[in-house]
This record gives structure tokens, sequence and C-alpha cells, in this order.
């Protein structure tokens, strides 16, 4: 489980996040969505680790957050050019290196369920194939929670639909959490348990998707733009 309670980050005078609290259960997928600039970015490098919070505290299965945990929790950042003079096989085998978790069998079975070709420079490759890249090397650790930033960005919707489909094979609920930012809530409206909505920094809802769909028979686009136009006013 991760818990975040009243956290606070600054960037200069830009407020990214005014005082988060959150919990968010392990065995999910949630997504985490808000207009640009909302704080998502900060959100996951903070939970990630590699991000240090001014105020507040993060909690990671009951221990509060450190650098440490950069090595237990699957982090793809929103950086496109990744380490660009790797091949995709010498990424898989730095990654090998660096963490204790990566199971290399696994990258290359997500690799070749997403038809990259494991000899190709990261350079090389389209965005997408590039994309596909980045996530098999993700989910080739087995982590306990997954954080992506943005994994759909700049894809067109044929990638998008087999990354999700790629994360939905890959992830194994029983003992992961998959969080994920996108501004892509259509395409992975089938994919999330959970929704968190930021604006301006602070959580606007989050809330079970199934309860959204109940309670108010909308789709998750339309109740985005419902809640941020009322947050806007409130
Ligand atoms: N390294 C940084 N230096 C200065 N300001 C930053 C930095 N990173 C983020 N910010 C600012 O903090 C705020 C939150 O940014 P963040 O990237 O977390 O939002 P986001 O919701 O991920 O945005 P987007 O959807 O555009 O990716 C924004 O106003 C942004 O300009």
């Amino acid at each position: 489980m991760i818990e975040l309670n009243h956290v606070k980050k600054s960037y200069g005078s830009t407020k990214a996040l005014q005082g988060v609290s959150l919990t968010l259960e392990t065995g999910k997928i949630i997504g985490i969505a808000g207009e640009n600039g909302s704080g998502k970015s900060t959100l996951l490098k903070s939970i990630a680790g590699v991000g240090k919070i001014d105020s507040g505290s993060i909690r990671i299965d009951g221990t509060a957050v450190s650098r440490k945990h950069a090595e237990e929790i699957a982090y793809l950042p929103d950086a496109d050019m990744f380490y660009s003079y790797f091949t995709v096989e010498q990424l898989f085998s730095y990654y090998r290196s660096q963490f204790a978790d990566f199971n290399e069998l696994k990258a290359k079975e997500v690799l070749d369920f997403l038809e990259v070709s494991p000899s190709s420079k990261m350079k090389n490759l389209s965005k997408g194939m590039r994309g596909r890249a980045k996530m098999a090397a993700t989910l080739g650790r087995e982590s306990r929670y997954y954080l992506m930033d943005e994994p759909f960005s700049g894809l067109d919707p044929m990638v998008r639909a087999d990354l999700v489909k790629g994360l939905i094979r890959f992830t194994d609920l029983e003992r992961q959490t998959l969080i994920l930012s996108t501004h892509e809530i259509r395409e992975v409206e089938t994919l999330l348990d959970e929704l968190v909505l930021l604006k301006n920094g602070k959580v606007l809802a989050h809330r079970h998707l199934d309860e959204i769909r109940d309670e108010t028979g909308m789709d998750m686009v339309e109740w985005m733009t419902k809640e941020t136009k009322a947050g806007a006013r409130g």
C-alpha cells in the first residue's frame, strides 16, 4: 500500500503538489489524470523516490519512502530519449546490472509480444517502437509497484491498444500494483480500477471507476470534465 500524507512540493515559486493525501491499495490498476501541469509527473517521481518532497510523508508498505525504493519500484519516466545509444538487448543488460528484480526472460517475452527486435538501437526506433521497448524493460522488473508516467504519450491509437494489452497480460495483480498517468483516459478506461484526478497540485477526486459509472452513468471523460469544471468553480 502507498500512503501519502499532506505531501507538498514546489519548484521555486511553482507549487506542484499542494498537500496531497492519498491511499493507493495494492493489487489495483490506478490512473492519475489531470490537466497539463496539475502535478501528475511530480506525484509519480515523489512516490518513486527520485524526487524529494518538501513536506508531508510518503509511506510504501509502511516504510517512509527513500531513494532505496527507487530500486524496488519500476518507474517509467516520461523522457523520450531513453538510453539512446543502447540496443534493446543492451538496455536489458543494463537493467539486469542495475535491478536485482529484473527478469530478462520476461522482458524478452514482452518485447516479443509487442513485436520489437532486440537488436534495434533505441535511437533508431520510431517513437512507438521505443515506447514498446521502454515498456518491455519496465515490465521485465518483478517489482511490487509499476509507476508509469504517460506511457502512451505521442503514440498512435493502435500502438496504445497494444501497450494496454501488454499491461494487462504482463502485470500480476495478485502481487503487483500499476499506477499510470495519462491523458488517454478513453483508451485505459477498461484497464483502470481507480482514478485519481489532480488539479493545481491537489486531489480533486479519487474514485473507483465502477462507482462513477453506477452513480453518474457518465463515462470517465464526461465525469472528469464535470469534476474539473466544478473544481475550478470551488
Ligand atoms: N523541474 C521543474 N522545474 C520547474 N518547474 C517544474 C519542474 N517540474 C515540474 N514543474 C512545474 O510543476 C507543475 C507540475 O508539473 P508536472 O510535470 O508534475 O505536471 P503534469 O500534470 O505531469 O503535467 P503534464 O500533463 O503537462 O505532463 C507545473 O507547473 C510545472 O511547470
